[in-house]
């Protein structure tokens, strides 16, 4: 196993990242790749460093030492906004969603988010706004169908069940047009079904050929869902492979063992 390579073009890219809080290392010399296309996951025991190092890898963080590349780019004091018109965006662990509008106007509103069309200018029912507007409706409509939430387009935001919100929340990112999507856990919390749900859509982003960065504590989702798995333990990597050779690491086996399978 190389940790440092993949058979696709890098599109992200982790160099030499530490981030220490005062005395503690939460991650040190931290290298890997996520290629375009590519579905990575980043996963370890509880206090591995994940969360630290999604902030860092989301620009979320700025890393004590290294740096993150995303197409060549340093993400290094960029501001969370111009991270996200690079095409990096990311989910959030709690969701996102605005509660007392519907769902279809969360997903408008991510639109207007990134268009020029003027939010103000559609509200006055101008001419040109109102073309750009129908084309902007009618990607609300392509997102949610998408995401497997179109029938509850009118419903409020608020007033969807758990899972439901956070497949809203994928929608909000996906209204970012990114090029690569970072997932903080987003099946911690669901139900079976909510997570299979979850998987095809998932599986539905691949097709699509968007990059997928997964930091996730499901186990068996995550062994089902990657093309590779980079293990961090003691913010350090253990181990960057496809899930089989995850599944036989001695090194992981260990990190994981008293851990239970579920909640790894
Ligand atoms: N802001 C902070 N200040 C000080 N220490 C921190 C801070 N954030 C995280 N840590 C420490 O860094 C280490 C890594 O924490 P992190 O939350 O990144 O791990 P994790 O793998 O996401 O854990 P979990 O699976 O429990 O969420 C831990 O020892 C944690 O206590």
């Amino acid at each position: 196993m190389n940790a440092e390579t993949t058979s696709r073009q890098p599109i992200l890219a982790i160099e030499h990242v530490a981030v220490h809080f005062g005395g503690l290392i939460a991650i040190s010399d931290m290298n890997f790749h996520v290629g375009e296309g590519e579905l990575v996951s980043l996963i370890g025991p509880n206090g591995a460093g994940k969360t630290t190092a999604f902030n860092v890898i989301t620009g979320f963080l700025k890393p004590t030492k290294g740096r993150v590349t995303f197409r060549g780019t340093s993400l290094n004091g960029l501001k969370p906004h111009e991270v996200t018109s690079l095409g990096l965006v990311r989910t959030f662990q709690r969701t996102s969603v605005f509660d007392k509008i519907t769902v279809f106007e969360n997903v408008l509103i991510g639109l207007h988010r990134r268009t020029a069309a003027s939010l103000f200018g559609t509200l006055m029912s101008l001419p040109k706004e109102r073309n750009a507007e129908a084309a902007l409706r009618e990607q609300a409509w392509e997102i949610l169908k998408l995401v497997g939430i179109d029938h509850q387009a009118d419903e409020l935001g608020g007033s969807l069940p758990y899972g439901d919100q956070r497949l809203l929340g994928v929608a909000l990112a996906l209204a970012a047009d990114p090029s690569a999507l970072l997932l903080d856990e987003p099946v911690s919390g669901m139900n079976a079904s909510e997570t299979a749900r979850f998987v095809s859509l998932l599986n539905k982003l691949r097709a699509k050929g968007k990059t997928i960065l997964l930091v996730e504590h499901d186990m068996p989702m995550v062994m089902g869902v990657s093309d590779r798995i980079v293990v961090l333990n003691y913010g350090r990597i253990i181990a960057n492979g496809t899930p089989s050779e995850i599944q036989n690491d001695p090194e992981v086996i260990q990190a994981y063992l008293g851990q239970g399978v579920k909640h790894a």
